[in-house]
């Protein structure tokens, strides 16, 4: 768990870099702190493990306050990724995974099978990738070798300062949809900065926009985009924002707004859950020839994307209509 109560950084006198953050996250969730740049965003993560020093405010990290105790004993209790890696140069794969449990002075057994269960995990084949040099891998591939290293003392808590901000678009996409579906995440309190909108409505559970220092809102990604707190955080959206609403907005949510042609005795060769997100299924009517089925586990919908455009239609209208999107949530 990370909670932050009041934090401000000076840097200079006049103005602060942070200024009253306050925002707690609980281990399973991920916190993505999204925001333009210099809002304030690194210099908030790097407070968490005292790679700055706060001014004023409490952190506390599972409940111990970060100023009581030595950096280097927090910091054994957080992974922490960076933009470049940080990977030694000299150290092979399997090396530099072990960093951590070489300081923790695990035995060599133990080291050996958590880093290659790591590297499977990560799809870099230990065979073919541990003694393997940094320079050897591609970015995308050291990229995972520099998540796998701060995963492998399995810390409760994980810090990402652009992780994927490296790697091409395309690597980055799939980098990125590995680590969504990683399970060594499932119980970790996550902190990731970024300033790609679409990394953190796909990775978020929660968005901390920020803007001159400043948290504008918190809350998950629906939140932000169907009620935003000020017009900061409307005008931010603004640009992408039919793809964003598509990717927030489930087939679930949209339900009440197909089509009345609901026929258990009919499926479609295409079935679809009803947690896919609009955006994924309006790809697969795209692709599908014919109608798609969406199976709500009481009862099947058949849709294609005409009908499923009015029923977001439907649904957006009704929502504003309403002067609230609660049904989102
Ligand atoms: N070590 C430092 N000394 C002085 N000023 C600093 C220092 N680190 C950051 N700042 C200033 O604090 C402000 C916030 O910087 P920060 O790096 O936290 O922003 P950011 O939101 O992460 O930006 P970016 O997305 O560009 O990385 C900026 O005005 C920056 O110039």
């Amino acid at each position: 768990m990370i909670k932050l109560e009041h934090v401000y950084k000076y840097f200079s006198q006049n103005r602060p870099a942070v200024s009253d953050v306050s925002l707690e996250v609980q281990p399973g969730e991920t916190l993505v702190l999204l925001g333009t740049s210099g809002s304030g965003k690194t210099t908030t993560l790097r407070m968490i493990n005292r790679l700055v020093e706060p001014s004023e405010g409490n952190i506390l990290v599972n409940g111990k306050r970060i100023q009581d105790q030595s950096p280097e004993d927090l910091r054994r209790g957080i992974g922490y990724v960076l933009q470049e890696n940080g990977l030694f140069p000299h150290y092979t794969v399997a090396e530099n995974i072990a960093v951590v449990p070489n300081l923790l002075g695990w035995d060599k057994t133990r080291i050996t099978e958590r880093v290659d269960v790591l590297m499977e995990k990560l799809h870099l084949p230990p065979a073919e990738y541990r003694q393997k040099y940094p320079r050897q891998l591609s970015g995308g591939q050291q990229q995972r070798v520099g998540l796998a290293r701060a995963l492998a003392a399995d810390p409760p808590v994980l810090l990402m300062d652009e992780p994927f901000g490296a790697l091409d678009p395309v690597t980055r996409a799939s980098v990125r949809k590995e680590f969504r579906t990683l399970d060594e995440l499932a119980h970790k309190t996550v902190i990731i900065v970024t300033h790609d909108v679409q990394e953190a409505f796909e990775l978020g559970t929660r968005i901390g926009l920020m803007d001159d220092g400043k948290l504008q809102q918190i809350g998950a990604p629906a939140e932000l985009l169907f009620r935003p707190a000020n017009d900061f955080v409307t005008a931010f959206f603004r640009d992408q924002r039919l793809s964003l609403e598509l990717k927030t907005l489930t087939l679930a949510d949209i339900k009440p707004y197909l089509p009345p042609t609901a026929d258990t005795d009919h499926y479609q060769p295409h079935v679809l859950p009803g947690s896919t997100s609009c955006w994924d299924a309006l790809e697969e009517t795209m692709h599908t020839e014919g109608a798609i089925s969406v199976d709500f586990r009481t009862e099947v919908f058949t849709m294609d994307s005409r009908s499923l455009m009015t029923a977001i239609t439907v649904y957006k209208q009704t929502a504003l209509a309403h002067g609230s999107a609660t049904k989102l949530f």
